[in-house]
C-alpha cells in the first residue's frame, strides 16, 4: 500500500521525530537522499553542470546541502537565490565550502541586476539538471512571478528537472495548480507521499516519485489522508472460490442496464460483471437478445427488477436512456448498489441518501459537476475536494473517473487512488466494463470501497494489457480483465 499524508499530518510527526535526534539530522537525510537521486540522473556527476533554484524556506535548505554534495563530487553547481535575505544560511555556507557558487537575479548577488538575469537564464539554459527547491509543503499558491519567470527558462532549456519535496506551485494536499507550477521529471519526495503527488493534476506536474526514508515513517498515524492500492493489495482482496462455492454462494450480480437505444452498454457492461468474480450474472432489461448473443452464460430477464429473483448487488444506470422506473426499483433492493451513467441522473437523490445498504456511485467529471452543481472545470481542478463532498452529500461510496481515479469513503473519509489508469481507457464504453466489474465484485462480498478500488485498479491494467501502445475498444478492456487479475495474483 502507498499512503500519503496531509502537510499538518506531516508537520506533526517531524516535530516529534526532530525532537529525538540531533539538530539538523533530519534535513541532513533528506538532502542525502535527494543528492543520490540527482547523482542517478546525470549519471556522470564528475563534471556536470547544476542548477539550484532555491526559495526561502527549509526546502532551499535541502537543495543547498544536497547541492553541497554534488559538488564535493565534481559536479559545477550553481544557485539561484529566490529571496537572498532569506536563504537558509547552513546550506548556502555548506554550498559555498563544497566550491559551489551563487548567481543571481536577488538582490546583492551581481552589480547589475539586468546582468544578473542574464547570467542566470544562461546559466539555466546550460545545465544539466535543474533541482526544483523554491517551495515545499511551505508553499502558498502558484509561483511568484520571478519564480514564475524562471521555471518559463527551465522548460525552455529542456534539461530534467528534479523537484525537492514536491513540484514548486502545487497544492501539497489537494493536488490542486491553480497557478503556474514547476514541472519535473522526478519528485524525490521525503518521509511519506503528500495527496497531490498522487492526485492529478498535481500528479502530472511531478513526473516520477521517490520516496525516501527519513525515519519518519515510525511516527506517522496508522490512518493515511490518501492510500493507493498495489499489486499485493489488490490480490489480498480479490475474491477466490473454494471447495465449497457454488454459483450462487460466490454472488449473483444484477445488470439493470442499456435500452433500446443503447443495447450495447448493457453488453459491455455484463463483459465486465463476467470478469469480477461472480457466481452468475443476471441481465435485467430491453437488451436481453444482444447479450444472450454475446454471452449466453447470461441469466436474462425482461420482468425488472423485482421480478428477477435474488441477486447480493446490482449495477444500474449504463445506457438506461430515460428508464426512470428502473433505477427507482433497484435502489429499493435492500442490497448493495452501484449506480453508473445514466442512473446518476434519474436516481431520487434522497433516496440515495437513505438507503441503507451500501451504495456505490461511479460518476466521471462531467457527472460528478452536475451532482454538485459546479462546472466541469472545477471538479477537474479539485478532484480530491469534489470526490469526498459528493461522498458526504450522498453518503455514499463515491468513484470519481478520471485519470486518477479516486474512491472516497463516506464513513472513515479515506479516499483511494488508482495509479493503474491509462489514458487509453477514455474510450466510449469504457465506464460500462468498470461498472459491471466493479458490481461483480460487490455481489462476490467485497465492501463497496474494496469493490470500486479493486475494480478501477484491475481495469486500469487491462486498459493497459489491451492497448499496449495502440487504441483498443471497450469491449478490448474488457477481454484482458482476466490477465490484469492473473497479473495482480503473479
Ligand atoms: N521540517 C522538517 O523536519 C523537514 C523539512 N524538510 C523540508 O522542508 C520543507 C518545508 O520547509 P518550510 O516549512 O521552511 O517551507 P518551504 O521551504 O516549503 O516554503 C516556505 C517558504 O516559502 C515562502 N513561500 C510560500 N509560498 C511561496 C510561493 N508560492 N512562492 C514563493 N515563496 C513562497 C514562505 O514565505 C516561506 O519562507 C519540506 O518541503 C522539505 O523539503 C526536509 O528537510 C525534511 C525535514
Ligand atoms: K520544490
Amino acid at each position: 500500500m502507498r499512503t500519503a499524508y496531509s502537510v499538518e499530518t506531516v508537520r506533526a510527526a517531524e516535530r516529534g521525530l526532530m525532537a529525538r535526534l540531533p539538530e539538523g539530522a533530519l534535513m541532513q537525510r533528506a538532502a542525502a537522499g535527494l543528492a543520490a537521486a540527482c547523482a542517478e540522473l546525470l549519471g556522470r556527476v564528475y563534471g556536470s553542470r547544476v542548477v539550484l533554484l532555491v526559495g526561502s524556506g527549509d526546502n532551499g535548505g535541502d537543495t543547498l546541502y544536497a547541492g553541497a554534495r554534488l559538488a564535493r563530487r565534481g559536479a559545477g553547481v550553481a544557485a539561484v537565490l529566490l529571496s537572498p535575505e532569506r536563504v537558509h544560511a547552513g546550506g548556502l555556507a555548506a554550498l559555498r565550502r563544497a566550491g559551489g557558487r551563487v548567481v543571481g537575479a536577488g538582490s546583492g548577488t551581481e552589480p547589475a541586476a539586468a546582468a544578473g538575469i542574464d547570467r542566470v537564464e544562461e546559466t539555466i539554459l546550460r545545465a544539466d539538471l535543474v533541482v526544483d527547491g523554491i517551495v515545499g509543503i511551505g508553499g502558498q499558491g502558484g509561483l511568484r512571478p520571478e519564480a514564475e519567470r524562471l521555471a518559463g527558462v527551465v522548460a525552455e532549456s529542456g534539461a530534467p528537472v528534479v523537484a525537492v519535496d514536491l513540484p514548486s506551485g502545487v497544492d501539497a494536499d489537494t493536488g490542486e495548480v491553480r497557478g503556474a507550477a514547476v514541472r519535473a521529471d522526478l519528485t524525490v519526495t521525503f518521509g511519506t507521499h503528500k495527496p497531490g503527488l498522487l492526485v492529478d493534476p498535481a500528479r502530472e506536474y511531478a513526473g516520477s516519485v521517490r520516496l525516501v526514508d527519513i525515519g519518519l515513517g515510525e511516527v506517522l498515524p496508522a490512518r493515511p489522508e490518501l492510500e493507493a492500492l498495489q499489486h499485493a493489495d489488490v490480490a489480498a482482496l480479490l475474491p477466490s472460490p473454494g471447495a465449497e462455492s457454488d454459483k450462487y454462494r460466490r454472488g449473483v450480480v444484477g445488470i439493470a442496464a442499456g435500452s433500446a437505444r443503447y443495447p450495447g452498454a448493457a453488453v459491455l457492461a455484463v463483459s465486465g460483471a463476467l470478469r469480477g468474480g461472480a457466481g452468475a450474472v443476471r441481465y435485467v432489461g430491453p437488451a436481453g437478445d444482444a447479450v444472450i448473443a454475446r454471452f449466453p452464460e447470461t441469466l436474462v430477464s425482461d420482468q425488472g427488477p423485482h421480478k428477477a429473483g435474488r441477486v447480493q448487488a446490482w449495477v444500474v444506470g449504463p445506457g438506461a436512456g430515460d428508464d426512470a422506473g428502473t433505477v427507482a426499483e433497484v435502489l429499493e433492493a435492500d442490497v448493495p448498489v452501484l449506480i453508473d451513467a445514466d442512473g446518476l441522473r434519474l436516481a431520487d437523490l434522497d433516496v440515495v441518501r437513505e438507503r441503507r445498504a451500501p451504495t456505490l456511485m461511479t460518476p466521471h467529471a462531467g457527472e460528478a459537476a452536475a451532482l454538485l452543481g459546479v462546472a466541469r472545470e472545477e471538479v477537474e481542478a479539485a478532484r480530491l475536494k469534489s470526490v469526498r463532498e459528493l461522498a458526504a452529500k450522498y453518503r455514499a461510496t463515491v468513484l470519481l473517473k478520471g485519470s486518477t481515479t479516486l474512491v472516497a469513503d463516506p464513513a472513515s473519509g479515506l479516499v483511494r487512488v488508482n495509479a493503474t489508469g491509462t489514458s487509453w481507457l477514455a474510450t466510449a464504453g469504457s465506464g460500462d466494463v468498470l461498472s459491471g466489474l466493479a458490481g461483480s465484485l460487490l455481489a462476490s462480498g467485497l465492501s463497496a470501497l474494496d469493490a470500486g478500488s479493486a475494480a478501477a485498479y484491475l481495469h486500469g491494467l487491462a486498459g493497459r494489457f489491451a492497448a499496449d501502445g495502440a487504441p483498443a475498444g471497450a469491449h478490448d478492456v474488457a477481454d484482458a480483465i482476466p490477465g490484469a487479475w492473473r497479473d495482480v495474483r503473479r
